[in-house]
């Protein structure tokens, strides 16, 4: 069994695999993650490996603690991925990101997959049917747009997510809803129209925090997942493990 564990810049995300198959899954703060560690070693007493992949500052001394209970790989940009990697940078590539296009190339071979990852940030990572990573984009994601907004201005208060009722907002919280949400759907549409229009047969696989969320304003025909990562990691752990 192996242990996974995404750290995000909002959520750590743990999961438990016996083999391909996720058996149990956490999402916590960076404050909590020493004592799941103990409770899941507890519960779990056949995990045997670990991966971890962070985007964010993990404390050095977890680290040292689930390499003392586990053969653990730490994902880094030199580590074997089942696909070619054509960032230009990709030594500033987000671990995270590499981890849902290995998810993508385990779960769609062969196929132009865009992965849309709506945490933090919204990510948008694409992979074609010769397993090449092109890129993709990156812009604010849903709690970081109303959080800017209250920032920035005097005025603008900081609202919960909420779909909006209409797109013309009659108030300055509907206003605020329909610019943030609204314009997060615009936003993940018109991408996925670009890409269609270059890969018809495009594959759109949509996970993160807020994906759920999203999902209910979006067409069908778009994957909404929540554990796209977590599988990613572990099939890195699997295809490092096969070398
Ligand atoms: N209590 C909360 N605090 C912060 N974010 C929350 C909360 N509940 C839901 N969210 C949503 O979860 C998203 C983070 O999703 P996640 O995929 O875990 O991000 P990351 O991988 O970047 O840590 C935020 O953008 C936010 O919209
Ligand atoms: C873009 C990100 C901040 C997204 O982080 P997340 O929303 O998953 O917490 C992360 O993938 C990252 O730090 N990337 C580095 C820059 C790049 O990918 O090119
Ligand atoms: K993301």
């Amino acid at each position: 069994m192996n242990l996974i564990i995404d750290v995000g810049n909002t959520y750590i995300k743990i999961g438990v695999f016996d083999q391909s198959k996720i058996v149990a899954k956490k999402t916590i703060v960076q404050n909590d993650l020493d004592q799941e560690i103990l409770d899941i070693h507890k519960k779990h007493p056949l995990i045997q490996q670990a991966i971890i992949s962070s985007v964010s500052d993990l404390n050095p001394d977890t680290v040292k603690q689930i390499q003392g209970l586990y053969e653990t790989l730490i994902v880094n940009h030199k580590i074997a991925m089942p696909f070619s990697n054509l960032y230009e940078t990709p030594e500033t590539l987000g671990i995270d990101r590499l981890a849902l296009v290995a998810a993508a190339v385990d779960q769609y071979p062969q196929k132009n997959v865009l992965v849309i990852d709506a945490g933090t940030c919204v990510t948008y990572d694409f992979k074609n049917e010769k397993e090449e990573y092109l890129g993709g984009a990156i812009a604010p994601g849903i709690r970081l747009r109303y959080h800017s907004l209250n920032n920035y201005t005097a005025k603008l208060p900081l609202l919960e997510p909420k779909l909006p009722e209409n797109h013309i907002g009659n108030t300055t919280n509907e206003a605020i809803h329909s610019g943030v949400v609204q314009g997060i759907l615009y936003e993940i549409q018109g991408v996925i129209e670009e890409y269609c229009n270059i890969y018809p047969d495009l594959t759109v696989i949509l996970t993160g925090g807020d994906a759920h969320f999203l999902s209910k304003r979006l067409k069908n025909g778009i994957f909404a997942t929540s554990n796209f990562l977590l599988e990613g990691l572990n099939y890195i752990l699997a295809f490092n493990n096969s070398r």
